[in-house]
């Protein structure tokens, strides 16, 4: 049998399994988790759900995609979804990822919800934008995408292998031209945009305008006193002697290798538009003073995308059925656990108001269904 046929075998068979659990629910859910639900006014049965919803994908506006094409190699049919442009659904068993559009980079699993989150920002072409919770990136190629040929895209991740699969979506689908992608932490981040886009700020390592030295690095800078003197050259993958140095003691220590220099988040990615190439590294690094200030020039549309407790993606709850509601309950019923991730939700949150220009657009996006924290985080803006 051909790779692709036993793919879609596998799947159809993974979610018959899904279904007939899914089945179960909700009396297979723990009474925790069904007090939680009663809670915030939540019907049980929405879980068993799950498995027959369908599954969606965006295809890039500026790919050439055959539907028919794709129709008649996946075996079904997509409908287009009215209300959300480029979007489309399939039966949930559908395998996207064999097919050659796919493998062409002219579409990408991405669901509907994420879809209206990037919509509701209104996008256009010259807007600054950016994301304090990017990775894996399906919304980040969206934003990308819809930013066209101006403006510019910031994109904020703590997690360093995640950055790098959006860095990885990002060149695979070649949407990286006008963003920059740093590894740090979004309820501190403080960076303004580049390409004109920040007029009040100061340098924050320094104006050493007497070097022109063009590292051309891939962005990794490690020596403080080099970051001072130098510029950036164009974005090349692969990792410079100095990073492999500096990851191979980090690894050793056991430090995680997290934010940049000083606590500065580090430059994980730039495309060649983004306003870097042939810029001081201290100018790249301008701070945020004092968005109060009258000639503030901040973002214009600010994704928080925040970390969040899942309760809300039928999909994945669905998913404790195998993986054990033990491990959900420890990693999300636990009142200490919900506390902290409301809090990182209310730093991100006040964070991204405070890059965000006046007249801008914040959309806060969540998996979750915790409804009075959610309400308690806008009462406390
Ligand atoms: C819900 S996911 C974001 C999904 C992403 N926007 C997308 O569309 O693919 C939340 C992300 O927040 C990141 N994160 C958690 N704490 C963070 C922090 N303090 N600053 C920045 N990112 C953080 C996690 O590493 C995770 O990748």
């Amino acid at each position: 049998m051909a790779a692709a046929a036993m793919a879609s075998v596998r799947a159809q068979q993974a979610c018959s399994r899904a279904i007939a659990m899914a089945d179960q629910l909700p009396s297979t859910l723990p009474p925790a988790f069904l007090t939680f639900l009663k809670q915030n006014g939540l019907d049980a049965s929405i879980y068993a759900a799950a498995a027959t919803l369908p599954r969606y994908i965006r295809v890039q506006p500026r790919t050439s995609l055959d539907i028919p094409e794709l129709e008649e190699e996946l075996g079904l049919k997509l409908s287009p979804l009215a209300w959300l442009p480029n979007f489309f659904s399939l039966p949930p068993q559908a395998q996207i990822a064999s097919t050659q559009a796919y493998q062409l980079g002219k579409l990408y699993g991405m669901d509907a919800a994420s879809g209206a989150a990037v919509a509701a920002l209104e996008i256009s072409s010259g807007d600054h934008v950016l994301d304090l919770c990017a990775a894996p990136g399906a919304k980040l190629c969206m934003m990308a995408e819809s930013l066209g040929d101006s403006g510019s895209l910031t994109a904020v991740d703590i997690a360093r292998p995640r950055l790098a699969a959006c860095r990885t979506m990002l060149l695979k689908y070649g949407l990286g031209r006008r963003t920059r992608l740093y590894l740090g932490d979004g309820t501190t981040f403080s960076l303004l945009p580049l390409n004109g886009g920040s007029k009040l700020c100061s340098a924050s390592a320094g104006d050493d305008r007497s070097d022109d030295e063009d590292i051309g690095d891939g962005g990794f800078h490690k020596n403080p006193r080099m970051e001072r003197k130098t510029v950036y050259g164009e974005w090349r993958s692969g990792r410079t002697r100095q990073e492999k140095r500096s990851a191979k003691r980090a690894k050793y220590l056991g430090i995680p290798l997290q934010t940049g220099v000083d606590g500065m988040p580090e430059l994980f990615f730039y495309g060649i538009e983004a306003g870097v190439v042939g810029m001081k590294v201290a100018d790249v690094a301008r701070v945020c003073q004092d968005s109060n200030e009258a000639s503030f020039s901040g973002y214009d549309k600010v994704l928080v995308d925040a970390e969040c407790t899942h309760d809300g993606s039928l999909r994945h709850i669905v998913k404790y059925n195998e993986w054990g509601w033990d491990t959900f309950e420890r990693r999300f019923l636990n009142e200490e656990r919900i506390a902290s991730i409301t809090s990182l939700q209310l730093r991100l949150l006040s964070n991204g108001f405070r890059l965000l220009n006046p007249g801008g657009t914040l959309v806060y996006s969540t998996c979750r269904c915790i409804v009075s924290t959610s309400r308690t985080l806008f009462r406390m803006q």
